[in-house]
C-alpha cells in the first residue's frame, strides 16, 4: 500500500492516519468537521489535499449509522482502489451497505479492538492499536485483493487480524465490549447524586471500573442501537447474577449461622467466577496474560518529578510494562504505580528506595 484516505478523522481515523503516515504511506484526510481534519493533518496524520486519483485503501472512520452513506459516497467518487470501516458493529453497516445496492467486491468490514473514552483528533496516538485485536468480517463477496489491503493496514497498525463472521463479531462484542461499557456507566452513575465525603474517597478500584464511562453518549446509543437484542440478553443474564448476589448479601446478615454460611458461599462462588474469567483475558498480541508486580513510588507534586522518576527506572535497567498515577486528595504526594515483570520488582523498589525514594512494593 502506498496510498490510503481516511474519511473521519476523529479517534480512531486519526489513530489509524498516524500508524500509516509513520509508516511511509500517503494519507489524505477528510472529514465533514474541517476543524477535526485540519487537526488530524497539523497532528503529521496526513494531508487535506484530495489525491490525484483513486487510493489504494480509504478506511471510514465515522459513526457506525452513517457508514453505508459514506461508503456510497466514496464509491461514487471513486475514492479508492478498496475500502473498510472501522464501526463497533458489524452486521448492521453491512446490511445497509447491501440494501444500498453498494459494491461489496471492494469493500470488507473491520473493527480495531482498540479505543479510548476521548473522542476527536486530539485523544489520537500512533500506537493505539499495537498488539490488539483487529476483526476482519470479509463476506463471499469480497475479492483477494481488498482482503490483503485490510491485512496490510492491520499489520501496519501493528494489530493483530482475526477473522470473523459479523454476527458471531457483534454476539462476542455484546459480552467483550458493549455490556462493559453499560456496566460501567451504571457504577458511575451510583456516583451522580452521592455525597462528596464518598466521591473523595474515591481510589483505583472505581477509577479502573469507571474510566470508560467518560465514553460519548451519542456514539454508543449508535453502537447499541445496531446490537441492543443481543446487548439485552448479555444483562438480562447479569440481572440473574446480580439477583443472587443481593440474596447472598442478605443472607450474610442473618441471626442463624447456616444462613450467613450460605451466604458466604454465593459471594466465594460470584468472586471465584470473576477469577476464572478475568484470568482468560488475553495479554498483548494473544498472548495468555501476563502476570506483572506492582512497584509503588511516592512522588512529589513538582514538575519533571515524573520524566525523573522514569529515568531513573530505565537507569536500573527494568522495562516499564503499564503505569498508573494515583493522586490523594488533599495532599501534595501522588502514587505512581509501576508494573514490571515478577524478576525485576525487588531490586526495582531497592535500587529506587536507594535513590532516595519513597517506595511500597
Ligand atoms: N472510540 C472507540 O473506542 C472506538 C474503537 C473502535 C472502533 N470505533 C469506531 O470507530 C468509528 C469512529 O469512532 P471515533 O471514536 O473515532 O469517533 P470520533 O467522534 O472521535 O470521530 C468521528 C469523526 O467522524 C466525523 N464524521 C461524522 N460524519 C461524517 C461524514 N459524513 N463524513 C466524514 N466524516 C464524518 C466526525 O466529524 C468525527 O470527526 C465509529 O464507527 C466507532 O464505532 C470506536
Ligand atoms: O478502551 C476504551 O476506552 C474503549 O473504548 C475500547 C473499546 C472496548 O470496549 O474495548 C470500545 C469500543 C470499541 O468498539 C472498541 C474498543
Amino acid at each position: 500500500m502506498r496510498t490510503a484516505a481516511v474519511i473521519g478523522t476523529g479517534l480512531i481515523g486519526t489513530s489509524a492516519a498516524l500508524a500509516l503516515t509513520r509508516r511511509g504511506i500517503s494519507v489524505h484526510l477528510e472529514d465533514t468537521d474541517q476543524d477535526a481534519a485540519r487537526t488530524a493533518a497539523s497532528l503529521g496524520a496526513g494531508t487535506t489535499e484530495p489525491a490525484d486519483g483513486p487510493v489504494d485503501l480509504a478506511v471510514i472512520a465515522v459513526p457506525p449509522a452513517l457508514v453505508g452513506k459514506v461508503l456510497a459516497d466514496c464509491q461514487r467518487r471513486g475514492l479508492a482502489r478498496c475500502y473498510t470501516d472501522v464501526a463497533s458493529v458489524k452486521a448492521g453497516p453491512r446490511g445497509e451497505i447491501a440494501a444500498l445496492g453498494l459494491d461489496t467486491v471492494h469493500y470488507i468490514g473491520s473493527h480495531p479492538m482498540a479505543g479510548r473514552e476521548r473522542s476527536g483528533p486530539l485523544a489520537a496516538t500512533a500506537d493505539l492499536f499495537e498488539g490488539r485485536p483487529w476483526v476482519l468480517t470479509p463476506t463471499a463477496d469480497t475479492d483477494t485483493e481488498t482482503l490483503n489491503a485490510a491485512l496490510e493496514l492491520v499489520a501496519l497498525c501493528g494489530a493483530m487480524p482475526i477473522v470473523m463472521d459479523a454476527a458471531d463479531h457483534d454476539r462476542a462484542v455484546a459480552l467483550v465490549s458493549h455490556a462493559p461499557q453499560l456496566l460501567s456507566s451504571l457504577v458511575a452513575a451510583r456516583l451522580e447524586h452521592a455525597e462528596e465525603t464518598a466521591v473523595r474517597l474515591s481510589g483505583q478500584g472505581v477509577r479502573d471500573v469507571t474510566r470508560i464511562a467518560a465514553s460519548n453518549p451519542a456514539m454508543w446509543i449508535d453502537i447499541l442501537s445496531a446490537n441492543a437484542g443481543v446487548v439485552a440478553d448479555v444483562l438480562d443474564d447479569l440481572a440473574v447474577d446480580l439477583a443472587e448476589t443481593v440474596a447472598a448479601l442478605r443472607a450474610l446478615q442473618a441471626a442463624d449461622e447456616g444462613t450467613r454460611r450460605e451466604g458466604a458461599a454465593g459471594i466465594e462462588a460470584v468472586m471465584r467466577r470473576g477469577n476464572t474469567g478475568q484470568a482468560r483475558i488475553p495479554g498483548k498480541h494473544g498472548a495468555p496474560p501476563t502476570r506483572y508486580e506492582t512497584v509503588t513510588v511516592v512522588l512529589g507534586d513538582q514538575p519533571g518529578e515524573l520524566g525523573r522518576l522514569f529515568g531513573e527506572v530505565g537507569a536500573l535497567g527494568v522495562n516499564i510494562e503499564d503505569v498508573t498515577i494515583e493522586h490523594s486528595t488533599g495532599q501534595q504526594v501522588g502514587h505512581v504505580q509501576l508494573a514490571v515483570a515478577p524478576v525485576a520488582a525487588r531490586g526495582l523498589a531497592a535500587g529506587l528506595r536507594e535513590r532516595g525514594w519513597g517506595v511500597r512494593a
